[in-house]
């Protein structure tokens, strides 16, 4: 598509995509909001209001699209069947990678628009000719973490205002601007559909007798306690076992076949040297493979490893770790990096 004024903004009826709704209008760019309906808890729809409300203030069309048989297929269902196989998972990435963004691109096409916007807070870069999600300037709110499964198509068309913002900034401008509904809005927690503890969601999802109570075993193979069904479970947790010995325990590993869950005392257990990456995406193999500087994180906070990374015959990615790292668990996602610049990433085998 040939490059235009018009902008298709993601909108959820929070602060941040608020923001960047009055900032791209003020940029000169022609803004049509749109509200994908994901998930509604207990048939909530205000934010729907309040997006809306926010466009028309403005004088902007609002679409709404709803999306939450997809959401149900692709990311609820995806997500309680990775526990169920003793993973994982990361909806956020897979959403924003798989759904959030493709289906602004299909929607701007069908409406002639070129560019692509949301209220991320990260930036992009071209760099020899490809486009990169480089890392927002707020550190504390960075989310390049979820954003390398994207194609150059939708990358040259993203539009990012929050990129070089920070939370505080974006507040005020919201307050400055009249909108106090969403300057004063706190902050999404953790996974949309279950930002309670991922249990409950799961026994409200699980049907009975699908998750049964088993066992904790050490590494030797003793019997150390009782667990309420390995889904409830994840590698590295520390706690919320229901153990109680005079030491630090953590899960190393999950045997779903058997019920089974592995504990360890000793972190160093729990490293690893190496992993294998599916489902990757890699901006520029060129710049990544066989390269000794390519930075590695498995964790959207304070995880960074260095690593080399190779292409395995059979279409894998394989990481060695130049550090050991512990709890990686697989469905997890990881993320290549070098300085601030997103090179790609793929999900842990
Ligand atoms: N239901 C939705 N419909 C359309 N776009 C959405 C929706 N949910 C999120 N987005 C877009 O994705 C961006 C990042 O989503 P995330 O849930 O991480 O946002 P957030 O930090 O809570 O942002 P906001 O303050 O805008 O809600 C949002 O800023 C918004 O542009």
């Amino acid at each position: 598509m040939k490059e235009n004024n018009k902008v298709l903004l993601g909108m959820s009826g929070g602060t941040d995509s608020s923001v960047a709704a009055l900032l791209l209008q003020d940029a000169g760019y022609k803004v049509t909001g749109i509200t994908f309906r994901f998930f509604e808890k207990d048939g909530n729809t205000e934010y729907l209001d309040d997006a809306r409300d926010l466009c028309c203030t403005l004088g902007i069309p609002h679409l709404i699209y709803d999306a939450r048989k997809m959401f149900q297929e692709k990311i609820i269902h995806y997500f309680i069947q990775e526990y169920m196989a003793g993973r994982t998972p990361v909806p956020c990435t897979l959403c924003n990678n798989y759904l959030k963004w493709p289906l602004l691109q299909q929607i701007a096409d069908e409406k002639g628009i070129y560019h692509l916007a949301t209220g991320h807070y990260v930036n992009k870069q071209k760099i020899d000719g490809y486009w990169y999600i480089t890392c927002g300037n707020d550190a504390d709110k960075d989310q390049s973490f979820f954003l390398w499964g994207l194609p150059q198509s939708i990358l040259e068309r993203m539009c990012l205002p929050m990129g070089g913002l920070t939370k505080t900034r974006v507040r005020e401008i919201a307050a400055a601007r009249g909108f106090l509904k969403a300057a004063k809005r706190r902050d999404s927690l953790g996974v949309c559909f279950c930002p309670m503890d991922y249990r409950t969601f799961l026994k409200a999802h699980v049907p009975e007798g699908e998750i049964i109570p088993g066992n904790f075993y050490d590494e030797q193979g003793q019997k150390i306690g009782k667990h309420e069904g390995y889904p409830f479970y994840t590698i590295g947790q520390r706690r919320g076992l229901g153990i109680h010995l005079n030491k630090a325990l953590f899960v190393k590993e999950i045997i779903p076949q058997e019920n089974k869950v592995i504990i360890s005392d000793n972190l160093h257990a729990l490293e690893k040297n190496e992993m294998y990456l599916t489902h990757w995406n890699l901006i520029n193999p060129d710049v990544v493979l066989g390269h000794e500087d390519v930075i590695v994180k498995i964790r959207y906070r304070k995880q960074a490893n260095r690593c080399t990374v190779t292409l395995l015959d059979d279409q894998r990615l394989h990481i060695q770790l130049h550090e050991p790292l512990a709890s990686i668990a697989s469905g997890q996602a990881a993320a290549f990096y070098r300085g601030n610049t997103v090179l790609g990433g793929g999900i842990i085998e």
